[in-house]
């Protein structure tokens, strides 16, 4: 717990523009986030204006940085050597992929080995999990607001954590006899739900691990199928008298709102959702599924139908000791403005549509 509690309390400075400390391989390094800096807190992380800017291995690829590297590995993240015309408009550019097209960068950029590569590896995850892009200012010591290592960022993500914390009847439109469980992790602040529909019948349930979508959820956004899948998840649990929908706290398969509009971004600019994701610096499904096998097996179910097109929902359940017993085809909502994001779905991540 104790390591969670130090994961959360990083995550938090970084999100609010504060030095964080990151070991790991015996090395470690100071970090301050590009996005949430300003100059004031950069004048006071970066007193002798040294501090090297720290991108993931795509954006050092887009940038053309990848082979200065001496790192023989083109996955590891870039070191980008401070100069004295590198402030922090300039490392703001070098952060976000979506400016590209209206900041012509200035350069040349040096790419420096990276002296500790585990530490920048974990302090480019941490800024991931907080939301934030990943591309940091780094120094090799100095203050910081928290302490963090690679192991407590592995704790904080572990979904034995989770707990129930509260259950109620809640009858909705779809179901009058329906019940919502709501569960706490006790480093996370995001609150993962289950609506139980129907009554228990012995049979395994029909299961939606629905990941949060607040533009097709709440907004009606036509440019993705969230809100027609969440509808007919529901619909299809009524039917069948007995099903569990997981509200997963993943919103924009793990990368949050605000990256997720970054990602929309650049679709706008001619990306695909894949190449969008990768772009950014993030992984094309940031998502973990185990989070949805633990509140599963909170509610007692460890066999379930499940209902999605994406492989690797099914793959990530199993994996983590829920058994599906079958995949049960869940296709709707296509329209004109989210067609090629289906189809690149299809295409480029293996969904089953
Ligand atoms: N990063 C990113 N996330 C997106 C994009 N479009 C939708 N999402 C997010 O993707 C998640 C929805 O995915 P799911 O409905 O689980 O879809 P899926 O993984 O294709 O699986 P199934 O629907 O079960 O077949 C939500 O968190 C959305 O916010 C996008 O272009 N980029
Ligand atoms: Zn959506």
């Amino acid at each position: 717990m104790s390591m969670a509690r130090d994961a959360a309390r990083a995550i938090d400075a970084l999100k609010r523009g504060w030095p964080v400390a990151v070991s790991a391989g015996g090395k470690r390094l100071v970090a301050l986030a590009i996005e949430t800096a300003n100059d004031v807190t950069l004048a006071d992380f970066d007193t002798g204006g040294a501090a090297d800017v720290l991108l993931s291995a795509t954006r050092a690829e887009t940038l053309r940085l990848a082979n200065q590297r001496e790192a023989a590995n083109p996955a590891s993240p870039a070191l980008v050597e401070r100069v004295p015309w590198l402030d922090l408009p300039v490392a703001i550019a070098l952060a976000d992929p979506v400016r590209d097209l209206a900041t012509p960068l200035k350069g040349p950029f040096r790419a420096k080995a990276v002296e500790a590569p585990e530490a920048a590896e974990a302090a480019l995850r941490l800024a991931r999990l907080a939301g934030l892009l990943p591309a940091l200012f780094v120094k090799n010591d100095g203050a910081a607001e928290a302490e963090l290592s690679a192991e407590a960022l592995d704790d904080y993500e572990d979904p034995a954590h989770l707990v129930i914390a509260s259950q109620a009847r809640l009858p909705v439109a779809v179901s009058e006899k329906a019940e919502i469980v709501a569960f706490r992790h006790v480093a996370d602040a995001a609150e993962h739900v289950a609506l139980i529909i129907g009554t228990p019948d012995g049979t395994p349930p029909l299961v939606r691990l629905h990941s949060e979508c607040l533009t097709g959820d709440v907004l009606g956004s036509l440019k993705c199928d969230c809100g027609p899948q969440l509808g007919g998840a529901l619909a299809a649990m009524t039917e069948a008298n007995w099903g569990i929908l997981l509200y997963l706290r993943q919103e924009g398969r793990g990368i949050g709102l605000i990256n997720k509009l970054r990602a929309y971004a650049l679709q706008d600019q001619g990306f695909d959702t894949v190449d969008a994701n990768l772009r950014l610096g993030f992984g094309v499904d940031e998502r973990d599924f185990r989070v949805a096998a633990r509140m599963l097996s909170l509610l007692g179910q460890l066999r379930v139908r499940l209902l999605t097109n994406n492989p690797q929902k099914v793959a990530g359940l199993e994996g983590a000791g829920i058994e599906v017993v079958e995949r049960v085809a869940h296709r709707m909502g296509e329209n004109p403005h989210n067609s090629a994001y289906l189809a690149t779905k299809r295409d480029r991540t293996g969904h089953v549509l």
